[in-house]
């Protein structure tokens, strides 16, 4: 396992950035187990939605040294842009972090041409009014069968991804994975990685624009 990136949050941030868990680390081993996969895709381009913390593109960008990755992030939350920029400083990659919803900032500017897709969405199910209750709970939140925020992103993910661009989302089996998996014949979908992490069992789906 390549180590887990440095990062520090800083007491503010602390109330409101997501400290890295298991559905992080799941990601990032995800991540490990498709290092050659995203190497033989020769990416140029990659964009995590909901960037927290910043491990997540931090480890991607070290994972890659030798691919010379234009890497960016978004979040709604300040305090995360900030977190992220810091921990890209302190583990010397370079990730360009937009304040913004979901990709809005890249649709137009990046449309299809991002090589590889990232989000660790708002995954629990809860009432939709907690949705965008406080930057705590966009956290967490995912409204309705927990994919209230990762809903809003999908109709995008063609928009955003050139084709044979890859997407890999962490979801809860309470989202409903087969539905997720077969949500849009222009993108093939797949089991990464499952793991059961306390009361939750969690997996890493993988979406590969094909049309
Ligand atoms: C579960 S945390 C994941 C953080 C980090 N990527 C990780 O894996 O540790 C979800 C992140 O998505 C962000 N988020 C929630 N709704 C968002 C939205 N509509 N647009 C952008 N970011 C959002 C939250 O602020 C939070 O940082």
């Amino acid at each position: 396992m390549l180590p887990t990136p440095s990062y520090r949050l800083t007491d503010q941030q602390k109330e409101s950035v997501y400290d890295p868990a298991e559905d992080s680390f799941l990601l990032m081993d995800a991540i490990e187990s498709e290092l050659e996969v995203i190497k033989s895709s020769s990416p140029l381009i990659a964009l995590e939605i909901g960037i927290g913390s910043g491990v997540i593109s931090a480890f991607l960008a070290k994972s890659l040294p030798s691919v010379s990755l234009l890497s960016l992030g978004t979040d709604v939350n300040r305090d995360a842009c900030e977190a992220a920029t810091t921990t890209a400083r302190k583990n010397g990659v370079r990730v360009e972090v937009v304040r913004c919803d979901l990709a809005s900032a890249f649709l137009s500017r990046l449309a299809e041409s991002i090589d590889i897709l990232l989000f660790n969405p708002p995954y629990v199910p809860t009432d939709e009014m907690e949705v965008d209750a406080s930057d705590l709970s966009r956290c967490w939140a995912g409204g309705a069968r927990g994919i209230s925020t990762l809903q809003r992103l999908l109709p995008q993910v063609t928009e955003l991804l050139r084709i044979g661009g890859l997407f890999y989302v962490v979801a809860l089996k309470e989202n409903g994975i087969d539905q997720l998996l077969k949500h849009n014949e222009r993108l093939r979908g797949s089991i990464v990685m499952e793991r059961r992490a306390g009361i939750e069992y969690l997996y890493i789906l993988k979406f590969e624009r094909i049309l």
